[in-house]
């Protein structure tokens, strides 16, 4: 007889006591995901809800039977047309068990003082109902680079992608975490951007507004602990909208080479899958394969959503890095070829 005698049993009593290891510490540090289970209980308020990525957002959720949704959006014309069209869309949703969902419409300019629209959405909440989910889906794009970029706009892009998020949720976030169960929990969705996970050329100011959102959330999900509240944070990457085709005018080609890497999602895709990731008690969403391994090379000390991503960034960490250099040479490659 040649050879070792216990190899098979040995390999296989350390591969499963590694599996159980594995599977021990995720149950200990994975937080338990609070699902949405009823849709019907729901009053969900999205802003930039009449076009792009929010109009799908309303679209989804009214096909999920959600009860009342209030469109936030500046443009009352816009908004009065997505009210007609999402009227009809919920009286016709097939295999229709409830009320179809009621469209409420609120016309507000979310760059105006604190005071304004603290009033105007408590008013409205008096009106219809209490906010449980809310879907922050507002925002711009500039691209520039930064000696292009005139200094307000750092202060425009703040406003429209930061501050319009920071100034609802302080406004609904007592409500919220107090109309959340632990059976049907609240929730918070914020849009950032592949943008906001790493620095690109040309989007000095954008990549900064929505960095903050990252920072601001993950401060905001330690004070959301033991609260019914759920939080998203939601990372695309280009989508075909609109507000893309008017971000295009007068983009450095740079900028556009590297993000179109990324490829161009349909607005239908990502609404889809911030509002599924939002009802699975999700903590992140990201999109395809680089959306995948940016959003697990930038996890840094954030909270792991689940058994993959954990086994990824503890045991393949390295390799992810190694990865990401290697994009990161690419990218300063693009842009010493642009500058000569
Ligand atoms: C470890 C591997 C890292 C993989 C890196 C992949 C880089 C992909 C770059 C994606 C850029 C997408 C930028 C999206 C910008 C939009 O938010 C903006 N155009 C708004 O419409």
């Amino acid at each position: 007889m040649s050879g070792p005698a216990y190899p098979l049993p040995l390999i296989a009593v350390i591969l499963s006591c590694s599996i159980a290891l594995i599977g021990l510490i995720c149950a200990v540090l994975l937080p338990s995901r609070r699902k949405i289970r009823d849709w019907q209980a729901t009053h969900c308020l999205v802003t930039g809800g009449s076009s792009g990525i929010g109009k799908e957002v309303v679209r989804n959720l009214i096909s999920r039977g959600g009860k009342e949704i209030t469109i936030v959006a500046r443009n009352k014309a816009k908004l009065s047309a997505a009210q007609k069209e999402f009227t009809t869309y919920a009286r016709s949703r097939p295999n229709q068990s409830s009320a179809p969902t009621v469209i409420h419409v609120l016309s507000l300019d979310l760059s105006l003082d604190f005071g304004v629209i603290e009033e105007s959405i408590n008013k409205h909440v008096a009106e219809t109902s209490a906010i449980t989910n809310l879907f922050l889906c507002a925002g711009s794009a500039l691209a520039r680079v930064a000696t292009d970029t005139p200094p307000t706009s750092y202060h425009s892009m703040m406003s429209s992608n930061f501050y319009t998020c920071t100034t609802l949720i302080k406004i609904l976030l007592p409500s919220l975490a107090a109309s959340g169960t632990s059976s049907n929990p609240s929730s918070i969705l914020i849009t950032s951007s592949a943008a906001g996970q790493i620095g690109i050329y040309g989007y000095t100011a954008y990549s900064a507004s929505k960095f903050a959102l990252k920072g601001y959330s993950d401060a905001l999900r330690l004070e959301l602990a033991g609260k019914a509240c759920n939080l998203t944070i939601a990372f695309p990457p280009n989508t075909d909208t609109p507000g893309f085709e008017e971000e295009n005018k007068g983009k450095p080609e740079v900028t556009k080479y590297i993000e179109d890497g990324a490829g161009l999602w349909t607005a239908e895709s990502v609404g889809d899958g911030m509002v599924d990731a939002v009802a699975k008690g999700y903590g992140f969403k990201y999109f395809g394969v680089d959306g995948w391994m940016l959003h697990n090379v930038t996890a840094g000390m954030g909270e792991v959503d689940n058994v993959g991503d954990f086994v990824v960034q503890v045991f393949f960490g390295g390799l992810l890095r190694f990865i990401g250099i290697c994009y990161g040479w690419m990218f300063r490659g693009i842009a010493k070829k642009a500058a000569k």
